[in-house]
């Protein structure tokens, strides 16, 4: 599953994947007022076919009117103004529900911090014309972060193994946030359902899309810890990815007895 640019898997499954369609990059922002015009700059100059949607929860700090002045600048660039801060989740809900309608053949989760690096944004489309879902990947060979505390680290990789073992994913980068999906992928994973809020958003999408039998590649990544600004990472949003993983992991268990169970029985 890790194999670079996921063609060789691809090849191997024998599937055939349909083109890719116009990508919309959606950067969703709580004060990033600091990040935000670099960052869609950045992106239009390094996937300049790609169109962008800042999805601002109304950031106190302006965020949302230098995205107006963006977008006012370039017909690709659009802002959704949400009322309020509802956690990352729910703005990629929102933003993927405005993509999906609008006809986007690719929907990519991007952070505006510059941690995710739009340069690195063409190798994650060129892999997903062999996969159904990327995932950019700070933790196969050839991914690394920059910057980051070791503290932060310990967290990142032990939420990810964590969820690597609780639901049984062979995936390596459970909870990052640089992802590229396919419009026909968003739709089988039953986003209606979807009610986590935080971080822990990413690992529901993971899982959902490994149960839903998506070929699901990781693409190595260089993540930068971000200059300005301050991550939104919380102990809510920590206690939320430990208590949702861990039902996701029970419930997957029961799920997987009562099937054995009905196989005895028969
Ligand atoms: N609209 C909206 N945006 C939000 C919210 N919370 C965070 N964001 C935005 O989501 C992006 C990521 O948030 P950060 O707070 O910068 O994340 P991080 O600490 O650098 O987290 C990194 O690690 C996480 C866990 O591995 C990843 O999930 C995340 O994508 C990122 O890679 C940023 O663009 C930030 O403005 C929110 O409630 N609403």
């Amino acid at each position: 599953m890790n194999d670079g640019d996921g063609t060789l898997e691809a090849k191997a499954q024998g599937r055939q994947f349909g083109p890719l369609g116009t990508a919309l990059v959606i950067i969703p922002t709580y004060n990033e007022a600091e990040n935000i015009k670099k960052i869609v700059g950045r992106v239009r100059k390094a996937v300049p076919e790609a169109h962008v949607l800042i999805a601002d929860d109304n950031s106190p700090d302006g965020t949302g009117k230098l995205a107006d002045e963006l977008a006012a600048e370039d017909e690709n660039v659009r802002v959704m103004h949400r009322k309020g801060k509802e956690g990352l989740g729910a703005a990629y809900l929102a933003g993927f529900r405005w993509g999906l309608e609008h006809d986007y053949g690719v929907l990519v989760e991007m952070d505006a911090d510059g941690s995710h690096q739009p340069e690195e944004l063409p190798r994650l489309l060129t892999a997903l014309k062999s996969a159904d879902l990327v995932l950019g990947s700070r933790w196969v060979p050839g991914g690394r972060v920059v910057n980051w505390p070791k503290s932060r680290e310990f967290i990142s990789r032990g939420g990810s193994l964590y969820s690597r073992l609780a639901l049984d994913l062979p995936l390596r980068d459970i909870t990052g946030g640089y992802r590229a999906f396919r419009a026909e992928t968003l739709k089988g994973l039953g986003l209606e359902e979807v009610a986590s809020q935080g971080y822990c958003f990413q690992v529901d999408l993971a899982r959902r899309a490994v149960k839903a039998g998506y070929h699901v590649v990781e693409v190595p990544i260089t993540f930068v810890e971000r200059e300005l600004g301050d991550s939104k990472m919380s102990k809510d949003i920590l206690v939320e990815a430990l208590w949702r993983v861990t039902a996701w992991g029970a419930g997957d268990r029961v799920a997987k007895l009562k099937g054995k169970d009905k196989d005895k029985d028969k």
